[in-house]
């Protein structure tokens, strides 16, 4: 068995106040015997200008950033998935909204540019969100080995995307990791039931952390951080509020439910 874990946040503006959140939480993590530990998307800053994303921007494997996930890591010897950090990509003026995974020596095992982008109105408090605006949109799926099973990288709008999910899976994914920021009004009418759906199409465990509250610019998200099995049921749940979620997954329980629920060579198309 191995313990893995999801991070909720109220991320606002000040950097080193989200930092020093994150420091918090992922100890608490730690200390509750996970071995991997998932952060939500922007834990870093949530609600400014967009363009301020920009003035964070990374280099891959330098930063402060990326500082602060190796050190964590390393220092509690855990897999961080370090939810989502700006790095630089090809193009001027855009960045990517990267996840990357540190292994427990702090090194960086493998890195996912956000692949949809959420370019969508919403009836909230912001109205329209551009996403595209600043953001350069990924283009490869990534899965990556860790001590908890062969896991397979998403961030928060990819959720509504099943086919990134199932060629995950094809290519051997137990464990989905999806950190989000999901608004409060599509949160409410979607969240849970996409997490278990994708759960259950692909027999796979999802690990969800998510932004919850209140943040700057009158942004607010949903929260209610879940840790699903493939069965589809809820093994932990965070409805409101920071704090940390833990589960214990079994993989051989995973496969012998594939093997006696084999929905995923019943494929025809
Ligand atoms: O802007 C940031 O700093 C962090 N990024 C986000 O919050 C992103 C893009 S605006 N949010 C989503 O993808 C929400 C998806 C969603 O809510 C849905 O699919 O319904």
């Amino acid at each position: 068995m191995s313990r893995i874990a999801a991070v909720q946040m109220t991320s606002g503006v000040d950097v080193a106040a989200n930092r020093a959140s994150a420091e918090r939480l992922i100890a608490e993590a730690a200390a509750a015997g996970a071995t991997l530990v998932a952060l939500p998307e922007s834990w870093f800053q949530l609600g400014c200008e967009e363009a301020a994303k920009l003035a964070l921007v990374e280099p891959e494997g330098h930063g402060p950033l990326q500082d602060f996930l190796a050190a964590q890591a390393a220092r509690h010897g855990i897999w961080l998935l370090g939810g989502t950090v700006p790095l630089q990509g090809e193009e001027p003026g855009r960045v990517c909204a990267s996840s990357l995974l540190f292994d427990a020596q702090g090194r960086i095992g493998a890195r996912y540019d956000k692949i949809h982008l959420f370019d969508v109105d919403v009836e909230d408090a912001t109205g329209t969100y551009r996403e595209s605006a600043t953001i350069e949109g990924g283009e490869r799926i990534v899965v990556a080995d860790t001590p908890c099973g062969r896991l397979g990288l998403t961030v928060c709008y990819d959720l509504r995307f099943p086919e990134l999910f199932r060629s995950m899976s094809a290519a051997g994914a137990e464990l989905f990791v999806v950190p989000s920021a999901f608004t409060a009004v599509t949160g409410r009418a979607h969240w849970e039931v996409l997490l278990r759906a994708r759960a259950i199409e692909n027999l796979a465990y999802v690990l969800a952390p998510a932004q919850w509250g209140r943040h700057g610019g009158g942004r607010e998200t949903w929260g209610d951080s879940l840790i699903v099995d493939p069965w589809g049921t809820v093994l932990a749940r965070r409805a409101q509020g920071e704090g940390v979620v833990v589960a214990d997954i079994d993989l051989p329980r995973l496969h012998a439910r594939r093997n006696a629920f084999p929905c995923l060579e019943h494929r025809r198309l």
